[in-house]
């Protein structure tokens, strides 16, 4: 008692573990563990089952070798290692104390309850069975085995700290295990605790590494009593090569001696029955005395059996330290060794590297060196099917040489037959040239004499020519005559190209080689010729009309006046004369361009230095006789009134409308396109009243004399009538002539036209002429009354199509009235004379028998 009571005055904090399978053996140990309470000791014991508290009890210390000192604190852990029902400690008690098993268990808490040996090596080995070095530190051999009532319980801090595993968590315990914790209190100074714990925790040499997993691995075996189990783990420990196999004597008694700790089972008591529980108590601790005088013995042998195993100890401390010094030259060894491995390592590390390196240079010079061969391996391959193809042409070019080569043998042997063929025919043409030349000699010679007949001929020829040409210009000079003769009206005939929608054209034959006669045949074979003094075929071109135009225009720059009538049926080519198509080209320009350009051209020719001359135009349209100025700013309005006026030397004016002076001969192209919108506008503005109507286009030539100031002023208009068909309220069909299915009345005219041929006809037959019968005739009358120093040019226009017959012959029979008609000579008028210029009276030397003449020429 006195040893355990030393004991658990060491374990401060005091606490004691016991852990059994047998309930008897705990009641036992707890009673053990009360009777070594002092009085002034508490105690506190508690029963696990596993994590499970199954029963606690309490109270104060009975045991013998009380400690007056301090009070002190004791709590007993008990655990079972098999299930029990829940009991309380009293019921374990009672269970014990009726257990004969626990008898000898007795003895040994007696045995413990004994206070210890001053050799404190003495008591550990006691109770723990284990031996122990002399620091206090459990050999390597030693520490796998359990303390078997005193023992690191891990309850308190403390012990948490000194046994970090298996005991500070509930869920390291074993779920098997029942234990019962005995806490006793006391008093006092708390220096015992620091040897308890050395006492009773198993620490292994590296540093306070608690071995609570082999104890758990123990106390895992519900089975096995733990007195079975000391030793058996004691045997199944493998000792350290070299450390003595023996065991030490003592701890296999000292292990079955706590082992065996039996307690008779008492009723329990109630807690106020403290003076029952004292008498259990007392009782029970002479039962222990006893039981501890029988351990005496034991103890003796135990002490020797110590003392042996402190011999033992000794030696093998002594053992071990020559083993820790082995180990310590073996861990310098090694050291030295870890270094030499680490340099090895870190030679390994860069030969490797290095060798890596290498590898992935030896690598990369591989792979160009693989890259270059590759190249070089294609180009090899492009080469030799470089090669193998120039072989192959070189083959055909072989195959075809000796093809040509056979061909060649072949040709040869064919040229060398006819070869002789050709010697045989070479020699027979040699005879034929020989003959040939005498021929050529003879011709030769023939040949001269025909160069000089040539000769003859040609000199004969270009004097014929020139009789030609002198008969010609007299046949001009003639004409001319004829034309004064003829009282200054010409009508020519121009006959339009056949277009591409026209139908059927009228055959038309132009019988004189001089170009006046014109024979319309109908589709009955009816013949209808007329004689105009010139016709124009439908192959004529605008310069061929114009060089007869042209004649008229030097009379001009003098001072005298001339109109050009373009008449005929619609769509026969009028405005095409005179105009030409919008935008032309220079072949195609009208008689009015070409006659601005050369009128223009003339008053700047060097021989007119001394004649200054002005160009002004004027273009009037006359529609439904009422006078629109053609030549109008675009948008200015159609309504605008203007009048005839004749001034006091008979030349007319129109009011509102002035000349436009002609800077340059190109301004003709606008103008004309500025008169022919203007008409457009004027067309639209009469809607349906419009039925055509005149354009007159008049060129004003004033020229100057700066040396005399002598003036002259001459004035050609173009006239554009009306069309001959006009009059007829038809619908154009899509050649623009009208419907020629409506019978004309034969010399049912526009009554404008027919005013025109009543003052054509009235100057012809020296009558009065009607003027005023019409604008137009009103507008051209000052052209009109100057007849000697006027020429009028008539040209009808038609259709060469059949389906206009009709209405052709109609213009033709007008054009054809037109010239009959001879204007006299000389001034018919007195009042009209006067206004004559003087520079144009040479003409009027022309006498009246001249126009007699002409009238017998037209009579014949
Ligand atoms: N000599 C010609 N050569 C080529 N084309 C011509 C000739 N004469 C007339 N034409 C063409 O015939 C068509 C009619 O001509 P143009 O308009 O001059 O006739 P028009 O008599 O003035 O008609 P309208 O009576 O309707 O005014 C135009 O397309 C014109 O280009």
């Amino acid at each position: 008692m006195e040893q355990l009571n030393r004991s658990l005055s060491k374990l401060k904090p005091p606490s004691t573990i016991v852990r059994s399978n047998s309930s008897s053996a705990l009641s036992t140990a707890l009673a053990v563990a009360a009777a070594a309470m002092n009085e002034n000791e508490n105690y506190s014991a508690t029963t696990f089952f596993g994590n499970r508290s199954i029963g606690t009890t309490t109270g104060a210390g009975t045991g013998i070798g009380m400690n007056n000192e301090s009070k002190k604190d004791h709590t007993l852990t008990l655990e079972m290692l098999e299930p029990l029902p829940p009991k309380t400690v009293a019921g374990v008690k009672r269970k014990a104390e009726d257990d004969p098993r626990a008898r000898p268990s007795r003895a040994a808490a007696a045995a413990l309850s004994t206070r210890p040996a001053p050799n404190t090596r003495g008591t550990i080995a006691a109770t723990t069975g284990a031996a122990r070095r002399p620091n206090g530190l459990i050999a390597g051999t030693q520490r796998q085995q359990q303390p078997t009532i005193t023992k690191p319980a891990g309850r308190t801090p403390l012990q948490t700290q000194t046994r970090p595993t298996g005991r500070t968590t509930p869920a390291a315990r074993p779920t098997t295990t029942a234990k019962t914790t005995l806490t006793s209190t006391k008093t006092g100074p708390t220096t015992a605790a620091g040897k308890a714990t050395r006492t009773t925790t198993p620490t292994v040499p590296t540093g306070g590494r608690a071995r609570a997993v082999p104890s758990a691995k123990s106390k895992a075996r519900p089975s096995q009593p733990i007195v079975t189990r000391a030793t058996s783990r004691s045997r199944s420990t493998t000792p350290a090569p070299g450390a003595p196999t023996a065991q030490p004597k003592g701890a296999g008694k000292a292990i079955a001696l706590s082992a065996d700790i039996e307690l008779p089972a008492k009723k329990k008591r109630a807690a106020w029955d403290t003076k029952g529980r004292l008498q259990d108590m007392e009782e029970l601790t002479s039962t222990l005395h006893e039981m501890l005088n029988k351990s005496t013995g034991n103890i003796t042998e135990i002490t020797q059996t110590l003392e042996t195993n402190a011999n033992k100890i000794e030696e093998l401390e002594s053992f071990r330290l020559g083993l820790e010094s082995k180990v310590v030259g073996k861990e310098i060894e090694n050291n030295d060794m870890l270094q030499k491995m680490s340099t090895v390592e870190q030679e390994i590390f860069m030969l490797n590297r290095k060798h890596l390196d290498n590898m992935k240079a030896l690598q990369s010079q591989q792979a160009m060196e693989v890259d270059q061969e590759k190249s070089t391996e294609a180009r090899l391959q492009q080469e030799r099917d470089m090669e193998e193809s120039n072989l192959r042409i070189a083959n055909n070019h072989l195959e075809q040489q000796i093809q040509e080569s056979a061909n060649l043998r072949t040709t040869i042997s064919t040229q060398s037959s006819n070869c002789l063929a050709f010697e045989t025919d070479n020699r027979a043409l040699k005879l034929k040239i020989e003959r040939t030349e005498d021929t050529i000699a003879r011709r030769e010679a023939s040949i001269k004499e025909l160069e000089r007949k040539l000769s003859d001929s040609e000199t004969q020829v270009r004097k014929r020519q020139q009789k030609v040409k002198d008969e010609e210009t007299s046949r001009r000079k003639l004409y001319g005559t004829i034309m004064d003769l003829k009282g200054h009206i010409r009508v020519f005939c121009r006959v339009r190209p056949n277009g591409a929608i026209d139908g059927a054209v009228t055959s038309i034959d132009y019988p004189d080689l001089e170009g006046r006669e014109i024979v319309l045949t109908s589709a009955k074979e009816l013949k209808y010729p007329f004689t105009f003094d010139r016709v124009f075929a439908a192959t004529s071109t605008q310069d061929d009309l114009f060089e007869d135009v042209s004649q008229m225009l030097p009379s001009i720059l003098s001072g005298g006046s001339a109109c050009v009538f373009a008449y005929g049926s619609t769509w026969t080519g009028k405005s095409y004369t005179l105009e030409g198509p919008s935008g032309s080209a220079e072949e195609s320009m009208g008689l009015i361009p070409r006659s601005i350009l050369q009128i223009y051209e003339a008053t700047r020719a060097p021989e007119s230095n001394d004649w200054k001359y002005t160009l002004e135009v004027r273009h009037i349209g006359i529609y439904n006789e009422t006078i629109y100025d053609l030549h109008a700013p675009e948008g200015s309005p159609t309504t605008t009134a203007h009048e005839i006026q004749s001034g006091p030397d008979g030349k007319a004016t129109v009011t509102g409308i002035n000349m436009t002076e002609l800077k340059s001969a190109v301004m003709i192209g606008s103008l004309l396109r500025i008169a022919q919108r203007r008409q457009a506008v004027v067309k639209t503005s009469l809607k349906d009243t419009y039925r055509g109507g005149h354009s007159v286009f008049t060129i004003r030539v004033t020229g100057v004399d700066s040396g005399t100031g002598k003036t002259t002023e001459g004035a050609l208009h173009f006239v554009d009538l009306i069309a001959s068909d006009s009059h007829l309220d038809a619908t154009k069909d899509e050649s623009g002539s009208k419907d020629s299915d409506k019978a004309l009345v034969e010399g049912e005219v526009d009554q404008s036209l027919k005013c025109l041929g009543d003052v054509f006809l009235a100057l012809s037959n020296n009558a009065q002429a009607p003027y005023r019968g019409s604008k137009l005739t009103h507008l051209l009358q000052s052209s009109f009354v100057d007849n000697n120093n006027t020429k009028i040019l008539f040209i009808v226009h038609i259709s060469p199509l059949g389906v206009h017959l009709d209405q052709t012959l109609r213009s033709l029979r007008f054009a054809a009235k037109v010239n009959s008609c001879l204007l006299p000579l000389t001034g018919s008028s007195s009042s009209i004379s006067s206004s004559v210029p003087s520079s144009s009276t040479s003409s009027s030397t022309t006498s009246s028998s001249a126009g007699a003449t002409l009238r017998r020429i037209k009579a014949t």
